[in-house]
């Protein structure tokens, strides 16, 4: 059994509004997987119901080769991160997860590693209220992470981070997919998983429209932008990622060879 995360038929309806609509999702061990769409795709939904947060209206989850049910005991193998940043906005960052440390019984020195990988040394005795946006995003990670999970879902993970953050972040989770973690990460930003994800799959009304893997999908999407668009077109969306690949240049230490 090599899926982490597999899903049949899997579907939450709220009244009319079908937010999942008959998805079949297969995660593997060790992979990144890109779950990719617009806003309002079934997203959050379909990550709710991975975590056991809500009752599908049918269809099944399997975590772990096993259904989602009452034993909770899966959930300690799993890290996430859903929705916006949260904290205890006056505790400290070390404090907030000096807390969550204790919850799940991770070892002494993890508090310290994750603030290191995090890059929050910096932050670590500052309110969590306090931290900008991007450094509450890291800190939340830095929770996903702390009791080194087996599978991390990570609800649109680069949310508030600015380049050079997306860039650490994805070395990160490439560093982590690579000692054996599997990572599912929603976006509605192709750049962002386009980079980092084994495989991608795009989901819209709810239903998984294609899946897969990085380098099948942007021959696709070359084949596409190829025969669709004219060549001025193509020069300005190259212009944009030069103009990101100049800005991170001059502005800090990220290798913009990274992106
Ligand atoms: N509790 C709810 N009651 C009614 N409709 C809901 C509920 N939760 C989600 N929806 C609807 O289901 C659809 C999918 O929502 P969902 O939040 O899963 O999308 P998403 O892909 O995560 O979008 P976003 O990127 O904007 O977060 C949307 O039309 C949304 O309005």
């Amino acid at each position: 059994m090599n899926d982490v995360i597999t899903t049949e038929a899997l579907a939450k309806h709220y009244g009319r509004v079908h937010a999942v609509d008959g998805l079949d999702l297969q995660v593997r061990r060790g992979e990144i997987y890109g779950f990719l769409g617009r806003n309002g795709a079934g997203k959050t939904t379909t990550i709710r119901m991975l975590l056991g947060l809500i009752k599908p209206t049918s269809g099944t989850v399997r975590v772990f080769g096993e259904p989602i049910g009452t034993d909770q005991e899966w959930l300690r193998r799993v890290g996430f991160l859903v929705e916006s940043a949260t904290a205890y906005p006056n505790l400290a960052v070390r404090e907030n997860l000096e807390l969550h440390r204790r919850l799940t019984g991770a070892a002494h020195s993890a508090t310290e590693t994750v603030i290191e990988r995090l890059g929050l040394t910096e932050y670590a005795d500052r309110r969590a209220g306090r931290l900008s946006l991007g450094n509450k995003q890291r800190l939340s990670l830095a929770r996903a992470l702390l009791h080194s999970p087996e599978l991390l879902i990570l609800d649109e993970p680069a949310n508030a981070l600015d380049p050079a953050g997306i860039v650490e972040v994805r070395g990160l989770l490439r560093e982590l997919a690579n000692s054996g973690v599997t990572v599912f990460m929603s976006s509605h930003i192709l750049a962002e998983v386009a980079h980092l994800a084994d495989r991608i799959g795009i989901v819209h009304d709810g239903r998984l429209v294609e899946e897969a893997s990085r380098n099948e999908l942007a021959a696709r999407a070359r084949a596409y932008v190829r025969d669709s668009f004219t060549a001025d077109e193509r020069e300005q969306a190259l212009l944009t990622a030069d103009l990101e690949r100049y800005f991170l240049a001059r502005t800090g230490d990220t290798d913009p060879k990274e992106l």
